[in-house]
Formats: C-alpha cells, sequence, structure tokens
C-alpha cells in the first residue's frame, strides 16, 4: 500500500513559503463576518438548539478523552487493520455524516471537504499538494462508520488538546474537564505533565479523532505528500494551539514551520463552511485526477 505523488511539492512549498507571496495572500483573504446560521463563525454560546446539541458533544469529549483512552486507541487504529477504500470512497462515505460539534455547518461532511478543497483552490490555483490536503484533511471521520468500528462522536470530531498534561482554558467548554479523570492526577494535571518543554508536538498525545487517524493513515501508507500536509492533517482541529496559543511550549522548529501553513489552511477550512452546495459531479474529475496521482488505501 503506497501513496505516490508525483506533485512536485518541493517547487510548491518554496514558492508559497515566500512571505511576500504568503503575506499578499493572507491579506487578500477576506473572511465572511456571519456563519449559515446568522452568528459569528465558532460561536460556542450563541443560544440555538445547535448550540445545545455542541455543548453536550464537548461535555462528554472532555469527560471521556483520558491519557490512557489515547493510547488504547492510538494503538488499536494503528494498526489499521480494518478495511481498504479509496480516497473517493471516503468522501462518499461522508455523505451520510453530519459533525455534531460543528456550530457552523449542518451539511452532510463531503461537502465540506469539496467546499474547502474548492476554496483552496481559487486562491491558490497551482497548489494542489493543498488542493488534496483539502479534500482529504477531514477523511478521518469515516471511523463514524461502522466498517470503521463506529465510535462515537466525541471520539471523532471536535477541538482537539493534548492529553498527559494540564488541560487550558482556551479549550471549548473548558468546565467539562473537571469530570475527567485526568483532571485531578498529579501525573497528568501540571503544565507539562508527562513531556518537556520544546519536545515537539510529535511527541505530545493530542485527543483521540479524525486529525491523529487519518495522519496515521497516511504515514502507515508511506505518503509522499509534503510534510506541511501531514502537519494540517494531524493539526486542523488544534484550536488551542492554533488560534488561541495555548501550548506553544511544546512545539519544536519544525511544529513552528508547519503552523505557517496551518494558518493558512484553517481560513479555507473554517470560512468555506456554508449552504452553497458544491456541484460534485462537476468538480469530481478535477479530484479524481488528483487522486489518481497518488495511490491511497484507508485503513
Ligand atoms: O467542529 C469542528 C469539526 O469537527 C472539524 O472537523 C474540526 O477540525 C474542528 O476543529 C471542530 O471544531
Ligand atoms: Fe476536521
Ligand atoms: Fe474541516
Amino acid at each position: 500500500m503506497t501513496i505516490k505523488v508525483p506533485i512536485d511539492h518541493e517547487e510548491h512549498q518554496t514558492s508559497v513559503f515566500d512571505e511576500e507571496k504568503k503575506e499578499l495572500i493572507l491579506d487578500g483573504f477576506v473572511a465572511p463576518d456571519m456563519n449559515t446560521f446568522g452568528h459569528s463563525f465558532r460561536d460556542y454560546d450563541a443560544d440555538s438548539e445547535r448550540k445545545r446539541s455542541v455543548e453536550q458533544f464537548y461535555k462528554l469529549s472532555h469527560i471521556y478523552q483520558t491519557y490512557e483512552f489515547v493510547q488504547r486507541m492510538r494503538k488499536e487504529y494503528g494498526s489499521l487493520n480494518r478495511v481498504e477504500m479509496s480516497i473517493w470512497e471516503c468522501c462518499e462515505l461522508l455523505n451520510e455524516f453530519v459533525d455534531e460539534s460543528d456550530p457552523d455547518l449542518d451539511e452532510p461532511q463531503i461537502e465540506h471537504l469539496l467546499q474547502t478543497a474548492e476554496a483552496i483552490r481559487r486562491d491558490y490555483p497551482d497548489e494542489d499538494w493543498l488542493h488534496l490536503t483539502g479534500l482529504i484533511h477531514d477523511l478521518g471521520k469515516v471511523l463514524l462508520h461502522p466498517s470503521f468500528g463506529a465510535l462515537p462522536q466525541w471520539a471523532v470530531v471536535g477541538d482537539t488538546f493534548p492529553v498527559g498534561c494540564r488541560f487550558d482554558e482556551s479549550n471549548i467548554h473548558y468546565k467539562y474537564f473537571k469530570d475527567n479523570p485526568d483532571f485531578n492526577n498529579q501525573k497528568y494535571n501540571t503544565e507539562f505533565g508527562v513531556y518537556t518543554e520544546g519536545c515537539g508536538l510529535n511527541n505530545v498525545l493530542m485527543s483521540w479523532g479524525h486529525d491523529d487517524y487519518m495522519y496515521l493513515v497516511a504515514k502507515e501508507n508511506k505518503t509522499t505528500l509534503p510534510d506541511a500536509a501531514l502537519f494540517i492533517i494531524r493539526y486542523h482541529s488544534f484550536y488551542p494551539l492554533h488560534k488561541a496559543g495555548a501550548y506553544k511550549y511544546f512545539m519544536n522548529e519544525k511544529d513552528h514551520e508547519g503552523l505557517k501553513w496551518l494558518q493558512v489552511f484553517n481560513k479555507y477550512d473554517l470560512y468555506s463552511k456554508s449552504k452553497v452546495r458544491i456541484d460534485v459531479e462537476k468538480v469530481k474529475p478535477y479530484y479524481i485526477s488528483l487522486i489518481n496521482k497518488v495511490n491511497i488505501y484507508h485503513s
């Protein structure tokens, strides 16, 4: 099982790491000020029916995501011994799922994948590796499907956070961590917990979900996607870090490079969420052509 990406990412990497170009693109990005429900994006307090279900979601996630749970899931799912599936098959599988943690979108997930990828494609027409990253970044949500174990939503979606160290207050609905068994465990409740300063995010266990799972799948399949793509896939839900700047003391130099890309990506991931449906059949040939450049099996 190999993923071959004959996309010249080396070249893209240098061109987009070009500070001047990046500034231009960041400056040119106009974020909508309202989501599809008439609230600002990522407003977890706006009173609505959806707010209540999202909060309920975070309650469960914060109580059950413990250091021990993550270790167990990583081991179990890291063996990738369940199903083999092509990228497009996975996209289609996500047609039946709505992400219960998301206050900004209640469309099937395939819409979100295409909305993200298409938004990136508009602003970065030449960065085909980034289009592909947009398309696959949330594919790990297949964990919700029976063939991948039918995990509950709290073990698949939502913002992620490190386990094994103190939960930062910038986490959404922080208060529910108080019922997490690790909250009062002295091994896990100090600033650095079981880690050391500057140890690198690769050494920090993150709450279990679609980010880390998709990273493991890509890695195990020996992906040739650039490091920036892997960083995006692995940490795009880590809002406490990329939005609030928490936990930065664990980062090493390589993480700082990845973070630059993640911050570009995040705008498209977040602000492309809308009711405007993508014509799947129309864009499918382009994405199939990208997928055909790689050979990924998802298990
Ligand atoms: O609700 C959303 C959703 O689950 C996304 O896929 C994830 O990346 C975000 O971090 C989360 O807030
Ligand atoms: Fe995600
Ligand atoms: Fe996403």
